[in-house]
């Protein structure tokens, strides 16, 4: 059966949509099958260029790409009212074993960024996934001038957040997608 990664995310201005079209890129690089799907917003008026996630589908996933923006410094409400929406999942146990890494956009270098994607991890610590990110023997790790880090994809939007991704992002997160496919295909046939 097809590796699934499912690659969900919320998005308001399309940074972290655009970051999760090139790790699904990766993915399918990676010989996998990517369900990108987005978040529940707690604001109803909120749209969303992909479906929304069901249950099931992040309970059935192999693998595991959980982006959101910097807000203050950390995710935005929304993905952790729906993690904290997961306790019948966690208590299942369903996501337990299976591969995961976090991805973000800020709007400035030194925004937050990285502490986002820690803060992100801990939910996916809590329901047992295995954490990767990016190793260094990706040379844009050593190139970029924006975003990219170990601790996963990301990118740094600008002031009024319509900067496009740099190459080096783009490759980050592309190279991050065959990672999780590859180490999902892995884990999933074990
Ligand atoms: C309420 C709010 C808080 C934000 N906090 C930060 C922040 O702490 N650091 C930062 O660099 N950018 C911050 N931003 C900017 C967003 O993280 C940035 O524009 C991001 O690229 C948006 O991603 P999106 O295009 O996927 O919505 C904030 C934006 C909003 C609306």
């Amino acid at each position: 059966m097809t590796t699934k990664v499912l690659i969900l995310y919320y998005s308001r201005h399309g940074s972290v949509t655009a970051l999760a079209e090139k790790i699904a890129i990766g993915v399918h690089k990676g010989h996998a099958e990517a369900l990108i799907r987005c978040i529940p917003p707690l604001d109803q008026q909120h749209e969303c260029k992909h479906p929304i996630v069901t249950m099931t589908e992040l309970a059935q996933c192999d693998g595991l790409a959980f982006g959101s923006p910097v807000r203050f410094g950390n995710m935005v409400a929304d993905a952790k009212a729906f993690w904290d929406s997961t306790t019948t999942l966690w208590i299942k146990g369903d996501l337990i074993d299976k591969p995961a890494g976090v991805f973000t956009s800020s709007g400035s270098l030194h925004g937050g960024n990285e502490a986002t994607l820690l803060s992100m991890s801990l939910p996916l610590l809590h329901q047992g996934m295995l954490l990767t990110g990016i190793p260094y023997s990706e040379p844009e790790l050593h190139q970029t001038q924006s975003g990219g880090t170990p601790y996963g994809p990301s990118h740094v939007s600008g002031h009024h957040a319509d900067a496009n991704l740099s190459i080096e992002e783009q490759r980050l997160a592309i190279s991050f997608g065959k990672r999780l496919a590859q180490l999902s295909t892995a884990l999933k046939h074990n």
